[in-house]
Order: structure tokens, then sequence, then C-alpha cells
């Protein structure tokens, strides 16, 4: 049977449009399909309006810390409605380079929902991007399912009255108290977002420390770091029932606590999107959330249909969807070897403020491998020597296999750590060694130096396999 296209990808977000793009560039035939925003979760309601608004978050301090530098500045007030207005203008002009950048590379745009009618023919059907379009039936050889996740709220009385991080950006006003569920990336990164613009902010989560996943020490780091932005932290705690008194909320925790507050937002998860996908009229299994099921080749139990990014729950990240769609197209209609990934080595970034990045393994992790060497050091970094802020420490940890000396983890908690994490990443995934930190020459003067600085060993933490 001949089909129309020989590749339609489902969901123009971080995986789908690399996807689409490589696939055209080795001469593929391409569609894609979009329900509701170019560029997908990461340009619209993810990665980038969320940095922009961590940026704005952190003027104030910075005006208020000039004082000591001799600068005669007053922090004034934030306008909201201005930043969420700049903001918007910024992800339009992305989406209009998402739609020129695919339409360059050759690929056919559909908008739409689409909807699986066999393992080769998808109906497309009105959505919020094309509400009025007539629906149409398009057919191909190979079928990429790209539909990202979405925000996921917990089962309790009155969760209808809280946000998520989708409503979080297009709030009409900033609201003066915000109660935050959840200290994964998004309930950490809008505690942050909301505090540095003058909220109230309360963090309710479910263990002693936030950021369940990363390295203890770390997580300890981030707490106190919490703590010093001027936080309220409720912890372990959880909500079992939001309700709505006029214009105010009350947040009932499982400890008997209960909070007033202007604003309940659910940062609690994400799941896979794949509402109304017709996932039946195909052999695509799934597991119990949503995930579905690929092998180590992104194909689903179903020949001839892959699954990339978010909608497999792996690594829930930008770059890993971007990486796994690359590699596919490549491997779908590429003549050379594909491209490929050291996902093992994928580095992370909290933005808070100050940040917290990651590369390799914790120290738990690490030591169910074998002993490890520990390198630890907690400073305040020169600005806040001058700026008074004594108690916004940075924090950095090696991880070190003791057998074979390599740096497994990197840990940073501290202004920049993101942007010093990258170069870190490159030398964790080339299996660098303490003595190839040791031998580098620092940059002075930095926080970063301490990376190649760190000579005497903290501790040694045993075996624990
Ligand atoms: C608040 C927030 C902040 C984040 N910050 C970061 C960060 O700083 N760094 C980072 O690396 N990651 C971050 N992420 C995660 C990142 O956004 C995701 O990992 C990434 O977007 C996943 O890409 P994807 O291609 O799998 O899916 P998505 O980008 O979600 O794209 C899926 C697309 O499919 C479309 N779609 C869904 N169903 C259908 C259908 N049936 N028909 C047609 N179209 C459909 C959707 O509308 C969407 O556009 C953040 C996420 C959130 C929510
Ligand atoms: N900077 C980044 O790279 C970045 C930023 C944002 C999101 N992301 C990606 O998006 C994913 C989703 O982010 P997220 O923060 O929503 O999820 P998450 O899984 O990171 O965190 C969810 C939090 O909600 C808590 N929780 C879950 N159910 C709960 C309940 N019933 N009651 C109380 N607490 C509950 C969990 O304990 C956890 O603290 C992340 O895992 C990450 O992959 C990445």
């Amino acid at each position: 049977m001949t089909h129309e296209f020989d590749l339609l990808v489902i969901g123009a977000g971080s995986g789908g449009v690399r996807c689409a793009r490589i696939a055209a560039g080795h001469g593929a035939r391409v569609a894609v399909v979009e329900s509701r925003h170019w560029g997908g979760t990461c340009v619209n309601l993810g990665c980038v309006p969320k940095k922009l608004m961590v940026q704005a978050s952190e003027y104030g301090d910075m005006v208020e810390d000039s004082h000591a530098f001799g600068w005669n500045s007053t922090r004034g007030t934030h306008d909201w409605a201005k930043l969420i207005a700049a903001k918007d203008q910024e992800i339009t002009r992305l989406n209009g380079i998402y739609v020129s950048m695919l339409e360059k590379a050759g690929i056919t745009l559909l908008t739409g929902h689409a909807r699986f009618e066999n393992a080769h023919t998808v109906r497309i059907e009105p959505s919020p991007l094309a509400p009025t379009e007539a629906p149409r039936t398009v057919t191909a050889k190979h079928i990429v399912i790209a539909t990202g996740s979405t925000p996921m709220k917990p089962d309790i009385p009155g969760a209808e009255h809280a946000i998520t991080s989708d409503e979080a950006f297009h709030l009409p006003a900033r609201p003066e108290r915000v109660v935050i569920v959840g200290s994964g990336y998004i309930g950490i990164e809008f505690a942050g977002i909301f505090a540095g613009l003058g909220s109230k902010v309360d963090l309710v989560y479910r263990h002693e420390l936030p950021l369940r996943g990363f390295d203890e020490d770390m997580r300890a780091a981030m707490k106190e770091a919490i703590h010093v932005r001027g936080i309220t932290q409720h912890a372990p705690a959880s909500p079992t029932q939001i309700s709505k008194n006029g214009s105010t909320y009350t947040v009932t925790l499982n400890n008997g606590h209960t909070i007033e507050t202007d604003c309940v937002f659910l940062a609690t998860g994400r799941r896979p999107k794949i509402d109304s996908l017709g996932l039946e009229t195909t052999g695509v299994k799934t597991a119990e959330n949503g995930r579905i099921k690929v092998d180590s080749k992104r194909e689903t139990s179903q020949p001839g249909i892959y699954a990339i990014g978010d909608v497999t729950d792996h690594l829930n990240l930008t770059p890993v969807a971007i990486a796994e769609g690359h590699n596919l197209a490549d491997r779908l209609f590429g003549k050379e070897r594909p491209r490929s990934w050291s996902l093992r080595t994928t580095p992370k970034a909290v933005f808070f403020s100050p940040p917290l990045a990651s590369v390799g393994l914790s120290e738990a992790e690490a030591a169910q491998h074998g002993t490890v060497d520990i390198y630890f050091t907690r400073f305040t970094p020169m600005r806040h020597t001058l700026s008074g802020r004594k108690d916004r420490k940075t924090v950095m940890k090696l991880v070190v296999d003791q057998d074979s000396q390599k740096v497994v983890g990197a840990h940073i908690l501290g202004d920049d750590a993101a942007e010093m994490m990258q170069g870190v990443a490159v030398a964790v995934t080339a299996e660098l060694r303490k003595v190839d930190f040791d031998r580098t020459v620092g940059i002075h003067p930095t926080s970063a130096e301490e990376l190649v600085t760190m000579r005497t060993r903290t501790r040694e933490t045993p075996a624990t396999r």
C-alpha cells in the first residue's frame, strides 16, 4: 500500500519537531500535526516562559544588592501584567520561528487533534489551534507519537480550585499569597519565582527534604536555600482538602494545620498525554500511568509506530526528547550512523535562585557500585561577601569512584550552577578521573574554580552493594 507520507509526527513539541526536521533533511515526505501550540510545552508552557520568569524574579534582590556596590537604586514595584505581556510576545515570536523552520524544511503542517483510526491512518479533528478546520484523514508508513505530558492533580476535595503550571503562566495578577504543593522541579522553580516577585509563599511537600531523587546533601542544601529565600516549608505534609471562601482559599494539611491563601498551585507531577489518541485501534501498549511502552529503538508494541519524549515518561527533559527524536529520524531515514547521546549522563538543573545542577550519580547511587570518595565544599560566593547575603551559600560536591578514581557525579547549588554544569557534564561523560580535574587550571576569581581545587577528600563512603 502506498501512503501519503513516509512519516507522520503527532505533536510539534521538542521531540516531534526535531524528529520531523531531521527526517525531512534525509529526504522523507513528512507531516506534523499539532493541536494546541507550535513548539510544544517547552516553548509555550515550560522551559522558556519559566526561565524568563525566573530571571524576572531575580532583579529585585539584585537591585537591593547593588547598594553595597555603590548604586543608589531603589527596589521599586513589579508589574506582573507587563512581564506576562513581554513573555507572551517572545513566545509568539518563537511560535512563528517554529512554523517557518518546519515549512522551510518542506514539512506539511497540519493543525488539529490527531486520533488513530488504525496503525497507519490518523484522523485530524478540530482543536483549539484549528477550531473550524474540516476534519481530514492522513496515512503514513511510520508514525511517531510525540504528544508530551500534561499536569496531574491529586484526587482531593477542592482540587478543582487549584491551578497548575499551565495556568500559572497566565494569571491575571500575581497572588499576594500562594500555597505550592510538591517539591519537584516545578514546585521549587515557581516557589522561587513567586517569592522573588514579592508573594508570600508556603511550600508543602511530602518528604523531609525536597527534590526526591537528587543527592541527599544537595537536597539538604536546597532546603536551606528555600528557607533563606523567605519561603515557609511545610514538610513532611500533604494537602487533604482545599476549600474556597470568596476570593480566598484554605488548604488543610494531613498534620492538622491549615493555610489561608489567595492561590493554590498543585505541582504534583505530570502524566503522559494519550487522551483521545485512539490507541485502542492500534496495537500500542501503555503502562499503568499511561506511559507508552517502547523498546530500545523507541518502537512501540505496534510495528511502524514509535514514541519519543515525555509520553514515554523516561527522562522528561527537552534535550532528551530532542535527542530521541533526532536519533529515531536518523535510524528510520538516514544513510550514515545515527547520532547518539549519552543519556546516562544527562545533566539536570532546577532553576531556583540559586539554581541546583547535577550530572551523573548521587553519593547513594554511586555507593551501590563500590566505595566512593566524596569532595564537598560550601562557601559564600564573592558577590555576597559584599552584598551582605552571607547566608546565600554555594555548595559543590564531587562523587568519585574509589577504585577507578573516575568522577561519576557532580552537584552544584549556587549562582550560575546550570551554566557551570554543562562543561562538567562533558568531563563526566568522558569518564575523566579526579586527577584530570586536579591538573586543570582554574579560572580566577570564580566559584567554578572550586571544582578543580577541591584537593582534600571530605569522606569515604563504603559500598552498599
Ligand atoms: C513548567 C515546566 C517547566 C519545564 N522546564 C524545563 C526546563 O527548564 N528544562 C527542560 O529540559 N525541560 C523542562 N520541562 C520539560 C519539557 O518541557 C518537556 O520534557 C518537553 O517539552 C517534552 O517534549 P515532548 O516533545 O515530549 O512533548 P511536548 O513539548 O509536550 O510536545 C507535545 C505536543 O504534542 C501536542 N499534542 C498532544 N496530543 C496531540 C494530539 N492528539 N494531536 C496533535 N497534537 C497533540 C501538544 O499540544 C504539544 O504541543 C519543563 C516542563 C514544564 C511543564
Ligand atoms: N528545570 C527542568 O529541567 C524542569 C522544570 C520543570 C519540569 N521539568 C520536568 O517536568 C517533570 C514534571 O515536573 P513536576 O515538578 O510536576 O513533577 P515531579 O515529579 O518532579 O514532582 C512532583 C512532586 O509532587 C509531589 N506529589 C505527587 N503527588 C502528590 C500528592 N498527592 N500530594 C502531595 N504531593 C504530591 C511529589 O512528591 C513531588 O514532590 C519533571 O519531572 C521534569 O522531568 C523539568
